[in-house]
């Protein structure tokens, strides 16, 4: 099995900030375990700001940006030390890998990564990933390490992602306002309904809390990927959930996932505008698998070019789908609304009759409302 595990600050740090050595060790112990046998194991770590707060026995997250890089780039190297000592310890080989989000936007960098993970992992070294909190700002961000891990478990095709954090699983409300919830066991079919139950973060030291993480669930419901939620404090718990043991909640991954030149378009291509289209236009592509005409199109946004993906917005700017267009912008606020056989008088050529071919759109909403 190839098992992508995410560490989240809460589990990694003491409400002080400092490193909980203790769950770490106990954690690489299982990892070294699960390797040993035979499994190929990424680890995606948080914690860096954690470290770095706890280096500097700050009480309170830094709010500016250059607090926070800074603190990261304190934060990591320790981290990493601390990692380094205890794969060692068990005789395993670590890497250090850290990334931003023009690593997954850009294709050929993301097939670098990919080329990267399989070598190392060939090689049963484990390697440790981060987001590289030092340089990735606004833009380049991907912001949290649940959306990280599940988009690293797509790219490197895992089996499994292990999100291990500082409580049992998702429960039907948000915890910390009900008393009376109850935990899923299971999610069988993702649902975007799922968002409306997921709170923030924790601590003050999480970042994201449940919605991030199910953002990851909905990256790898699609990708073919089984997600966990789990307790990182419970004993044994990787090699337990590697034996089979039903722990926290399980997400279990779509029948037929998407490609994964689908899931690139889908989660990782930087969306360069939007296209608002009409009822039927939605219907066409989510419930008949049609590509997008022109005639569907009502309003366009952004300034995008031929080849850049977009996100389609249904009539109530809902977002259900992504593609890669086969016109510019300016093309588009052209051409929205017309029949395909006027595109050439519109434009004077006509490269396609699509704005988006269906080969080049995925569907991220499979509403009622349409059907499906
Ligand atoms: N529906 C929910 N079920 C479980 N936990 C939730 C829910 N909504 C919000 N949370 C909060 O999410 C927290 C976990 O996320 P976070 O603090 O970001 O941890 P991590 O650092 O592990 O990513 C939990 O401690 C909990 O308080
Ligand atoms: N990359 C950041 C962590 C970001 C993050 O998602 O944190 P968490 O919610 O604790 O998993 C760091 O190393 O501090």
């Amino acid at each position: 099995m190839r098992i992508v595990v995410k560490v989240g600050t809460s589990t990694l740090t003491y409400e002080n900030g400092k490193l909980n050595l203790e769950i770490m060790e106990k954690l690489v112990r299982q990892i070294a375990n699960l390797s040993n046998r035979g499994e190929e194991i990424v680890l995606v770590t948080s914690g860096a700001i954690g470290a770095g707060m706890g280096k500097l026995n700050l009480k309170e997250k830094p709010k500016t940006i250059p607090e926070k890089q800074s603190l990261a780039a304190i934060g990591q190297g320790l981290l990493t030390e601390i990692y380094e000592k205890f794969f060692n310890e068990y005789g395993k080989i670590t890497a250090q890998v850290l990334l931003t989000k023009e690593d997954f936007s850009d294709r050929k960098r993301y097939l670098n990564v990919s080329y990267a993970l399989s070598n190392l992992l060939k090689w049963g070294v484990v390697p440790i990933i981060n987001e590289n909190d030092t340089v990735a700002v606004d833009e380049i961000k991907i912001g949290d390490n649940d959306t990280l891990a599940a988009l690293l478990a797509s790219l490197v095709e895992a089996d499994l992602l292990i999100i291990l954090t500082d409580i049992d699983g998702l429960y039907d409300k948000d915890p910390r306002i009900y008393k009376d919830v109850k935990i899923i066991e299971v999610v069988e079919e993702f649902s975007d309904e799922l968002f409306k139950i997921a709170g923030n973060a924790g601590t003050k030291r999480g970042t994201g809390g449940m919605y991030t993480k199910i953002q990851a669930a909905k990256i790898c419901w699609n990708s073919g990927v089984k997600m966990i939620i789990a307790n990182g404090k419970i004993d044994n718990v990787l090699n337990r959930i590697a034996n089979g043991e039903k722990i926290g909640t399980t997400f279990l991954p779509m029948k037929k996932p998407i490609s994964s030149r689908k899931v690139w378009i889908a989660f990782n291509a930087k969306v360069s505008g939007r296209l608002f289209i009409d009822e039927g236009a939605a219907k066409a592509i989510i419930k008949h698998g049609k590509s997008l005409l022109p005639s569907g199109v009502f309003k366009t946004e952004g300034d995008y070019d031929v080849g850049d993906c977009v996100a389609v917005v249904d009539h109530q700017e809902k977002e259900i789908a992504r593609g890669l267009i086969n016109y510019s912008s300016e093309e588009v606020e052209k051409i929205k609304g017309c029949k395909t056989h006027n595109i050439e008088k519109i434009l004077g050529y006509k490269y396609y009759d699509e704005v988006i071919h269906r080969d080049n759109l995925v569907i991220l909403e499979r509403g009622e409302k349409y059907g499906s």
